[in-house]
């Protein structure tokens, strides 16, 4: 080990992949992951995990956006393909999206010509569920449970040296004399951390219900979706901008309930195993990038890579593979690298 010091903050799908990443890229460092949050209680441990990008996803440019949905897709896929991927939760899993109003949704331009299967509905396929579904699509993607992906990565990134610390930071400054990078996945808690009013939490509710039968996954018009992971099929959902509440809704639970059974009544009876609330960390756009901060005379280097919004999951490789690399480029003539 050097005496190379780096700090990443945040344990949740964000902090731990790019924990992982950071340890191929930057061989001998002491990296340790700093929350005040792990595994259950993070928001990513509520996430369906599907792989889908939502078309309004974006990072600066949408060919750096591309590049981070595309290094992603190959990452959980070749992952899938590993003796690791059951242990990882990582799967392959098709569906289908249906639509009664807006055309649209047959098209994604970041992954139809990614993914191995991507294409509208036919006729049929639109009379699969009751509802005047009137445009559709169907593909095959990848999915990953975080109840199985963060004890993983966590086991991982311990196992090439990483170590963990629970604490919560009021402020970088609470660690400048410690580090020589800070890694700053904080998620919705950057909002505080980094004073940046674009981060806002966009709540989601879900119910994990038993019904083994589920093998394919549906979306349709009001967030309403049904997923099947390992050990239990997801249901939603909403999305409840600038909601900070984060208790189990009785309104969104009969909502949810209802708009799913309607839409596939086999779901009717099903045991509940569980009901989930998390706070999308919104950012438009994601914040992935460099900083050098003044810290009580104290020049502080900071890889920033927050906001990931609903679909953190899906793009955690990539962008954690380019913050790894705006960190090495910020330590490039640190003499401990
Ligand atoms: C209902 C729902 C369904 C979803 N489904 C999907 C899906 O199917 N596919 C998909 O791609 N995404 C999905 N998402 C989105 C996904 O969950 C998020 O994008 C992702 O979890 C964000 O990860 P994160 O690591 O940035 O944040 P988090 O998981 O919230 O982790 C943040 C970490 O930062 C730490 N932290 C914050 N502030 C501080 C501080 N001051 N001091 C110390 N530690 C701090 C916390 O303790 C925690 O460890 C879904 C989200 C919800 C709510």
């Amino acid at each position: 080990m050097s005496d190379l010091k780096i700090a990443i903050l945040g344990a949740g799908v964000i902090g731990l992949t790019t924990g992982l990443e950071l340890q191929k890229e930057i061989k001998n460092a002491n990296i340790s992951i700093i929350a005040d949050k792990f595994f259950k209680d993070t928001t990513s441990y509520v996430a369906a995990g599907i792989f889908r990008p939502g078309t309004s996803f974006c990072g600066r440019t949408v060919d750096i956006t591309q590049k981070w949905i595309t290094d992603s897709y190959y990452f959980w896929d070749e992952l899938r393909l590993t003796t690791e991927a059951a242990n990882a939760g990582v799967t392959q899993v098709s569906g289908y999206i249906f639509s009664s109003t807006t055309p649209s949704i047959t098209r994604n331009h970041y992954i139809e010509k990614l993914v191995p299967i991507y294409r509208a509905a036919t006729e049929e396929e639109l009379q699969l569920c009751p509802g005047n579904w009137k445009y559709g699509s169907f593909y095959t993607t990848v999915l990953t449970e975080c109840g199985l992906y963060l004890p993983w990565a966590m086991k991982q990134f311990a196992k090439y040296g990483g170590k963990f610390v629970d604490r919560k930071l009021e402020s970088f400054a609470d660690l400048s004399s410690e580090y020589d990078l800070i890694i700053n996945c904080t998620g919705l808690g950057a909002k505080y951390l980094c004073n940046d009013h674009k981060v806002a939490p966009i709540r989601g509710q879900v119910f994990k219900v038993k019904a083994p039968w589920i093998k394919t996954f549906f979306y349709a018009d009001y967030d309403t979706y049904v997923i099947p992971g390992f050990n239990s099929v997801t249901l939603g959902g909403c999305r409840q901008y600038d909601s900070y509440n984060l208790n189990v809704d009785k309104y969104d639970s009969l909502s949810i309930k209802e708009r799913c059974e309607a839409f596939l009544p086999s779901l009717k009876g099903a045991e509940v195993v569980g009901e989930r609330v998390g706070l999308r960390p919104h950012r438009d756009p994601v914040r992935i990038e460099k900083e050098i901060i003044t810290v009580n005379g104290k020049r502080m280097k900071i890889v920033h890579n927050y906001g990931h919004g609903g679909y953190g999951v899906t793009v955690a490789p990539g962008t954690s593979i380019y913050a790894a690399k705006l960190a090495k480029e910020l330590l490039m003539g640190n003499s401990k690298l």
